[in-house]
């Protein structure tokens, strides 16, 4: 799939920005900070509706204004659709598709697919857990978009059953009526918890093969890279019962009754601690290189790769999810390769080139591939022009 016009209004240092994009390879060049990852930025957001640098929309909001507007024309086989979003500060956002009326922004999941490679993708390695799982949820999301759904209510819940432990924190006693309230929330946890775990199995089953063999492409084969999922029933599990727990070959059910055990099990653990102890939100992808795991183990080069290899992946499994011509996702590859050692950068652009459409961004045309030198912008602060 391809976007042709891109269209800003007061988005990040953008009042006003109309870029024609062109199928295929499109190169956005200029200085730092002049607004070249805002634009690619901005494509990513019509996509998961969510930015891969911010986790809350207000940074995205040309300051001082108090709604953004990306739009975007997106061209899926033959199919052409206008699509736009309006962000706005605190409250919810709002989506139209050929110009109809406005829906929730979530009834456009799913539409545009991009794979974005970013020098923060290097947190995938490095960072905290929530890195992996956003990684694993947004593209769970891109492939079942009905699973926004299943996020946010876990979410909610998690939040809402926190504040009910918060509250009865340290009571050595609960009412029955609490104990009722808390054994309601106990189930809508492990319910909705075990199918988000399950579509997390899913998606890592699908990127695995392929994250193994990109990173033996990008690495010459030096080490087998790995990505287990892990638990928070392994995290936090009772010390006496204190077990490798695999969950990939469980069915939700069963997932769903080892959380409420667990929660059961642990329940005067939580009420001392008054968070929820178990669950998705507090589980990890352990992702191991040769003998160790990755994180606190791989040089810089090693981490990069790793990080590649993931979001290649993800270019994979798009593919085989939707195979048909013109259906691929967009590339974009944001400020990666004044990062990357010619071998690695090499590689890259030789297995990206092919993509339907490539956005890259650099400050220098040196930094940029022979492989990837296609249609060219040049971007100043506020505007940009065909090159
Ligand atoms: N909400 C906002 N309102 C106004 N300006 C903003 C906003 N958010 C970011 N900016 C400005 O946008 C610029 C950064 O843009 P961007 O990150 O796209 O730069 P870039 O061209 O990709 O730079 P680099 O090459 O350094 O990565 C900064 O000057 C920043 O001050």
């Amino acid at each position: 799939m391809y976007i042709s016009q891109l269209s800003l209004t007061s988005f990040r240092s953008y009042a006003q920005a109309d870029v024609h994009l062109a199928p295929g390879i499109n190169v956005l060049i200029g200085p730092n900070g002049v607004g070249k990852t805002n634009i690619v930025e901005s494509i990513g957001y019509l996509a998961n509706l969510a930015s891969h640098r911010v986790s809350n929309d207000a940074p995205l909001l040309n300051f001082g204004a108090e709604r953004a507007l990306i739009r975007g024309t997106l061209h899926r086989g033959s199919q052409r659709t206008t699509l736009e979003v309006e962000i706005t500060s605190g409250k919810l956002n709002r989506a139209r598709i050929n110009r109809a009326n406005p829906v929730r922004a979530r009834e456009i999941l799913g539409m545009v697919r991009t794979v974005l490679f970013a020098p923060e993708d290097l947190a995938l390695v490095k960072g905290d857990p929530s890195h992996r799982r956003k990684f694993l949820d947004e593209l769970l999301v891109a492939l079942r978009p009905i699973e926004a759904g299943t996020k946010n209510d876990y979410e909610r819940i998690v939040k809402q059953r926190n504040a009910l432990l918060k509250s009865i924190r340290g009571k050595s006693k609960l009412t029955s009526s609490q104990e009722n309230t808390l054994k309601a929330w106990d189930l809508q946890l492990a319910t909705c918890g075990a199918r988000l775990i399950r579509g997390r199995l899913d998606v890592l089953m699908l990127i695995r093969p392929y994250m193994q063999a990109a990173y033996a492409d990008l690495a010459d084969g030096a080490k087998d890279a790995k990505a287990i999922y892990r638990s928070s029933l392994e995290n936090e599990a009772d010390e006496n019962s204190l077990e490798t727990i695999s969950l990939e070959n469980l069915s939700q059910e069963e997932i769903q009754d080892l959380l409420l055990d667990a929660i059961e099990a642990n329940r005067s653990r939580e009420l001392d601690r008054g968070v929820s102890l178990f669950g998705p939100h507090r589980d990890d992808l352990t992702l191991i290189l040769g003998p160790t795991p990755a994180k606190g183990y791989a040089s810089h080069g090693e981490t990069w790769s790793f990080a590649l290899a993931l979001r290649l992946a993800a270019y994979r499994v798009f593919g085989d999810d939707d195979p048909r011509p013109g259906s691929g996702p967009i590339l974009i590859l944001d400020d990666v390769f004044a990062e990357l050692d010619a071998t690695r950068r090499d590689r890259l652009a030789h297995i990206v080139a092919g993509a339907e459409q490539v956005l890259v961004t650099a400050a220098v045309v040196e930094d940029v591939p022979e492989a990837l030198k296609g249609h060219f912008f040049q971007v100043s602060p506020g505007q940009v022009v065909d090159a």
